[in-house]
């Protein structure tokens, strides 16, 4: 009899695989088809941190606000031109393998949302090797609520993450609340091209900083917790969506993601699984930037719906 491993598919294709294609399969911008690798990081970078200049040049911005006490905590808030009394919120949690990237670099989506009237929030937390896995996801919990106190009457919290930004918004769907004394209320997920079980990142360069260990994986690896939980509300939606030039792990493990969520779904939650075509890991994100992109517009018609 095959024996199934709970929260992971029968098999792990990745155990198989030799050190250098490990590596590859988790190196996002060598599947980069458009251009070299090292440009497609620039690319990115420009166009973050070009997004970000023209949101705060143009909108109503409030810049590195403290949600606790440690220097890194700190987000960025994007108000809509019209702002009524309540507005959805959109909040951000960028990528960069838990060890590079940052707000100021990350407001992409701000111009074709705050047109829209939702508010948009990206949030810094402190990566390695200053943070490690355990006080990112914490950071981005207390920031999920500090969202939910300051606009109480918002109409709805979307989290957003990208990559290793969606491991931690993923995780918010496993949060504990209670301890926060407010209970943020959330909508919505966009995981964009996320990774879930962090156990094969132990075996790549991407660990060096992190310092990873086996137990710290598993701890922080939404795919195994998700089997395990009750969601809190059940209107929310969670969108899985990678992109077609994602690598073949980084698609496995949105589509084994997006397969274990009815076990959380089971009070009624609406779990879809998206691939785009024809854009890779960066694109996906830095295509959001424009308002008429697909996922804008799935960003959006979910909002709004
Ligand atoms: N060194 C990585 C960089 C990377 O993965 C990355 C860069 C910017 C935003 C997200 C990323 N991926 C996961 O968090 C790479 O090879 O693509």
């Amino acid at each position: 009899m095959d024996v199934v491993r709970l929260g992971r598919g029968p098999e792990a294709p990745w155990k198989s695989m030799s050190a250098e294609e490990l590596e590859n399969q988790y190196s996002p911008s060598r599947w980069v088809i458009r251009l070299g690798a090292e440009e497609a990081l620039r690319t990115y970078s420009q166009i973050g941190i070009e997004a970000t200049r023209r949101a705060r040049a143009t909108g109503r911005s409030l810049l590195h606000v403290p949600y606790g006490d440690a220097k890194g905590e700190t987000l960025d808030i994007y108000l809509p031109h019209e702002a009524p009394e309540a507005f959805p919120v959109f909040v951000f949690v960028h990528g960069g393998y838990w060890q590079c990237g940052s707000k100021d670099e990350s407001a992409f989506m701000v111009e074709p949302l705050i047109a829209q009237g939702v508010a948009v929030v990206t949030v810094a937390y402190d990566i390695a090797p200053r943070g490690n896995l355990d006080q990112m996801v914490d950071q981005v919990t207390r920031s999920t609520a500090f969202v939910q106190k300051r606009y109480p009457s918002n109409e709805g919290i979307y989290l957003c993450g990208h990559s290793a930004g969606a491991q931690l918004a993923a995780m918010m769907l496993l949060a504990d609340w209670t301890k926060l004394g407010v209970t943020p209320n959330l909508k919505g997920f966009f995981l964009v091209s996320g990774v879930y079980d962090l156990e094969p990142i132990l075996y790549t360069s991407q660990n060096a900083p992190l310092h990873l260990t086996l137990e710290d994986a598993q701890r922080n690896s939404p795919q195994l917790l998700m089997a395990l939980t009750q969601p809190a509300d059940p209107t929310c939606h969670v969108l899985v969506i990678v992109g077609q030039h994602d690598s073949p792990e980084f698609q496995r493990q949105s589509r084994e993601f997006y397969q274990v969520l009815p076990t959380l779904c089971r009070g009624g939650w609406k779990a879809s699984f998206e691939e785009l075509r024809n854009v890779d890991h960066f694109e996906i994100i830095e295509n959001l930037t424009q308002k008429d992109d697909v996922l804008t517009q799935i960003i959006l018609k979910t909002i709004f719906r």
